[in-house]
């Protein structure tokens, strides 16, 4: 959808929520943020900035990113005080109002009113809704409203009107449809707000369900990562940052051509500008030269037949003229003329058109996109300063064990450092993510727990490595089992066969929670292979992993009937194709061959033994995020 850049939004949070029992209804948590957030991330998108009215916790709404406006009457007078508030306030010429509880609103609220409001002239449009065998049902909050009508609704206000309907009766105001009558619903009480809050999020029984044998001690790779994408969700919320500052962000909204580029037809070559019908069908030509046409000073001689023009790379082609000689192919350059010989270039040649790159209106990058130099490049070809992205992915990690031991501690007997925080916070930091490094954390409930529940309030997706196979200090499993939906699986893998994947919640925030084996090269496999996919999903990314095909130097035994993942070296052989060779030993404590690798090869369930000179997968490290 398209951003309309005449319309504010402006969040309605100024009421006392006395039916939620004078709680800030805007500040209520709903499936892992507040109410608020999800009316922002709902609106964001439609409107060229949005503002939240409140009258109370005016910095927790202001954590949101936007900015806070108090109404600017005194005396709590409801939604049109906001609303007047909103009018004075906005740069735009339209106003959308939206209370703060209605997390569903329409993703096309904007759209749709702001055609009908100027289809039919009119001063204000707000939705309405019909469900069958119902009288329709108006919704007078959901408003998009000129800002100059400021003054209609001061006045209203100051003769004591209140009514969220009664302030336009002297003005145009239409109604819209809206089919989805759900979209508009609103929360008022606690109980309404904590049965929706279980009822429509999915769990990971509702998604397993789907899969036509699913057995969690035997899960082949492609069901768990199937699992895994389909129970996460991304996070909506856009941020406008300046292009520089996008590199390497995922691109919230397609980018749309504002003009063509290249804007003017103009020549690939430093050489001639002429017309092609002049060029001869045998033997020579001389055309005489009137002009020089520099990149960027375009000329003003527009050449007759028989006429060309001096013309450098870049440079607007002169009207009439249609191809380009390069100057290394003219025949002879002579005082004021040049002489073309037959079948040097053809009509049409070395013209670059307007718009060949992109057309006006047409879309230069699609929503999704990881941005990259060449992204960059493009976007600044436009003309275009800023861009939408998606808000970072916050991801909290940690590693269990009472064996670990930190860079600087003393290392007793039995111990070993944690190098698993460090190759995960390797990974993430690629992936782009804010990310919180909460240490070691050891095998005690108690600790567990509050790691578990402090990364869920503070993060969207927790990592944490160690604990998940079946070792009797363990008290991992137990924990995350008792704070959310949370799945203990054997995959069909080597390395990284124990995983726990699900959601965990805690004090109304909940988290995805990727729970990877504590082996050192299992917990970089398991990243690469499940959680890195779906960190990029809940990041609005599309992003998905190339695999290379390469020749096997050397034989490589496998098992069919599940996937292994091989450490290895690619290379070119002397005939210029790609090969591989596995590092030494695959243990998968061994961190130093996959240090020493630059590509896992990647051998499928169904697979069997390689023999040398076998083609196979392969995952490249470099360049992977
Ligand atoms: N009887 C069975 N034993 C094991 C099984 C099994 O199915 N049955 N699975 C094995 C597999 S496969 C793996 S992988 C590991 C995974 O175990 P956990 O996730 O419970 O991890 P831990 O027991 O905590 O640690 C395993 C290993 O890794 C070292 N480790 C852990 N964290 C770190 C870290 N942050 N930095 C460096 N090294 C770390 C830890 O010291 C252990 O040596 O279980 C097998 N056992
Ligand atoms: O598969 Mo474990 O993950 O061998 O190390
Ligand atoms: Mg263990």
């Amino acid at each position: 959808m398209t951003q309309q850049a005449s319309i504010s939004g402006l969040i309605l949070a100024g009421g006392r929520g006395t039916r939620m029992g004078q709680v800030d209804k805007g500040l209520q948590p709903f499936r892992g943020k507040t109410m608020a957030a999800h009316v922002l991330e709902r609106l964001a998108p439609q409107v060229a900035q949005v503002a939240i009215n409140a009258n109370q916790n005016q910095e927790t709404y202001a954590a949101l990113g936007v900015p806070v406006w108090p109404d600017d009457l005194p005396g709590f007078m409801g939604p049109l005080a906001g609303m007047e508030t909103g009018m004075r306030r906005c740069a735009t010429e339209y106003l959308l109002t939206a209370p703060c509880d209605s997390p569903f609103l329409p993703p096309d609220l904007a759209e749709r009113l702001l055609t009908a409001l100027r289809e039919q002239d009119a001063d204000l449009a707000f939705a309405m809704t019909q469900e069958p065998g119902q009288r329709p049902q108006p919704h007078p909050v959901f408003c998009l409203v000129k800002a100059s009508l400021l003054p209609v609704l001061s006045a209203y206000l100051a003769e004591g009107g209140r009514r969220m309907d009664g302030w336009y009766t002297d003005l145009k105001a239409v109604e819209v449809l809206f089919e989805d009558a759900d979209a508009f619903r609103n929360i008022n009480t606690l109980e309404e707000l904590h049965s929706l809050d279980t009822v429509r999020a999915p769990r990971l029984a509702d998604v397993t369900s789907c899969l036509s044998a699913y057995d969690p001690d035997a899960l082949p790779v492609k069901d768990a990562q199937r699992i895994i994408r389909e129970f996460v969700q991304p996070v909506q919320a856009v941020e406008q940052v300046a292009l520089r500052a996008a590199l390497g962000r995922v691109l919230a909204r397609d980018i749309v051509s504002p003009i063509d580029v290249p804007a003017h037809d103009n020549s690939a070559m430093d050489g001639y500008a002429l017309r092609g019908a002049d060029l001869p069908a045998d033997g020579k030509v001389r055309l005489a030269v009137v002009g020089t046409v520099y990149a960027g000073k375009p000329g003003t001689r527009v050449p007759g037949p028989g006429e060309c023009v001096r013309i450098m790379t870049g440079g607007v082609m002169p009207e009439g003229c249609d191809s380009v000689i390069p100057q290394e192919f003219v025949a002879e350059e002579g005082e004021g003329s040049i002489v073309i010989a037959a079948g040097v270039v053809k009509a049409g040649d070395n013209r670059r058109f307007a718009g060949e790159d992109l057309k006006a209106g047409s879309a230069a990058l699609k929503a999704g996109k990881v941005i990259r130099p060449a992204d960059l490049g493009l976007v600044a070809s436009l003309g275009i300063a800023e861009v939408p992205v998606r808000r970072r992915l916050r991801v909290a990690f940690f590693s269990t064990g009472d064996e670990l031991r930190s860079i600087g501690q003393q290392l007793d007997e039995g111990s070993v450092y944690d190098s698993n925080r460090y190759t995960i916070y390797g990974m993430l930091q690629r992936l782009g993510c804010d990310i919180i490094d909460m240490g070691i954390v050891r095998d005690d409930p108690a600790a567990l727990e509050e790691a578990l529940r402090s990364a869920c309030e503070n993060a969207d997706a927790i990592i944490t490595s160690g604990g998940v196979s079946v070792g009797a200090a363990d008290y991992t499993k137990q924990i995350m089992a008792r704070l959310g939906d949370v799945t203990f699986w054997k995959i069909g893998m080597r390395p990284g066969r124990p995983l726990a994947f699900g959601r965990i919640a805690s004090n109304g925030h909940s988290a995805f929670l990727f729970g990877l084996p504590g082996n050192p090269v299992a917990v970089m496999v398991s990243f690469y292979f499940f959680a890195r996919e779906a960190l990029l999903r809940m990041m609005g990314a599309d992003a998905p992993l190339p695999l290379l095909r390469a020749r096997s130097v050397g034989a490589i035994r496998k098992k069919p009937g599940r996937t292994e993942y091989q450490r290895g070296v690619l290379t070119h052989g002397e005939d210029g194709m790609a090969q591989v060779r596995i590092t030494g030993s695959q243990g998968s404590g061994i961190l130093r061959s996959m240090s020493e690798a630059n590509c896992m090869v990647v051998l499928h369930d169904g697979q069997g033994n390689v023999a040398a000179g076998d083609m196979v997968d392969v995952l490249m490290f470099e360049g992977l995020v």
